[in-house]
């Protein structure tokens, strides 16, 4: 399967001599994969998000998304990259179907067969009947729905969801996940997708991959290794390991924690 995300020996320092935020970071995610990543605070998983969006400029190594560079190339990409953020970021003075509509102004394809797909998104994301209703209107968790549509309505090839689902109630978080996974699996989307949880890594992976300090890939736990309830509790168990920096030593190539 191509490539759609490659990341080469990649290194990211906020200024000279400070330390980096990324070391020595290499992975890749293929086309129509989806991708977790874990890691404790500070291990450069937002850095990574924003050298895919061509937002930051890596100070060394190579970023290559649906195979260009994002920076340079970054008008190559509009349009083809979504995401959905911990927050939702909507304009507060728009209506939620406006909302949806904005990267298509940005973009210059707003049209009326454009706003009926926005309508049809909204719907899709279980919003029917409230296109017209003020983000303060709406729930925390349907906000994050027009979020989810206005990330989906250029149709992007890759999807990045950064803790997207994390300020939202068990409940909220739950529902959405699933409809999230529906819809980007339904489009054959490319999902990146950063964590804090455990339980929404392991529910909606492919393959897990955990970060360390500074910015480098500790683990690598394709979704084979744990399909049965015993399994996956062992990969949980290497999964909380890894993150608490306990010695990746005690964890062998097939990321399962030896007995000690
Ligand atoms: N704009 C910036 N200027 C200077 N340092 C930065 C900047 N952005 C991030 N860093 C530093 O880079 C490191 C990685 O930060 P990053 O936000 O990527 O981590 P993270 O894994 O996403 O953390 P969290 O899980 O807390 O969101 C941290 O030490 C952070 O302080």
């Amino acid at each position: 399967m191509p490539e759609a995300i490659a990341f080469t020996q990649v290194e990211k320092r906020f200024g000279k001599g400070r330390a980096p935020a990324i070391a020595d970071l290499s992975f890749s995610v293929s086309a129509g994969e989806h991708v977790c990543i874990v890691g404790r605070t500070g291990c450069g998983k937002s850095t990574a998000v924003n050298l895919i969006l061509g937002l930051a400029q890596a100070s060394g190594g190579k970023v290559r998304v649906l195979g260009v560079d994002p920076l340079r190339d970054f008008n190559r990409l509009r349009g083809r990259i979504g995401c959905v953020f911990q927050t939702d970021r909507l304009l507060p003075w728009r209506t939620a179907l406006d909302n949806v509509l904005v990267p298509l102004e940005i973009l210059r394809t707003r049209s009326p067969d454009t706003e009926a797909q926005a309508v049809e998104l909204l719907c899709k994301v279980g919003l029917a009947g409230h296109e017209q209703a003020y983000p303060q209107q709406l729930s925390g968790g349907m906000r994050q729905r027009v979020a989810l549509a206005r990330a989906l309505i250029t149709r992007p090839e890759v999807m990045i969801a950064d803790e997207a689902f994390g300020a939202l109630d068990e409940v909220t978080a739950a529902a959405l996940r699933g409809d999230f996974q529906r819809i980007a699996k339904a489009h054959g989307q490319t999902v990146l997708q950063i964590t804090h949880s455990l339980d929404e890594a392991l529910s909606m992976a492919d393959r897990v991959l955990v970060f360390d300090r500074p910015g480098r890939v500790v683990g690598e736990f394709p979704r084979a290794q744990w399909e049965t309830p015993a399994q996956r509790q062992a990969v949980r168990q290497a999964l909380r390991a890894l993150i608490a920096g306990e010695a990746e030593a005690d964890v062998d190539a097939a990321g399962v924690r030896r007995a000690a």
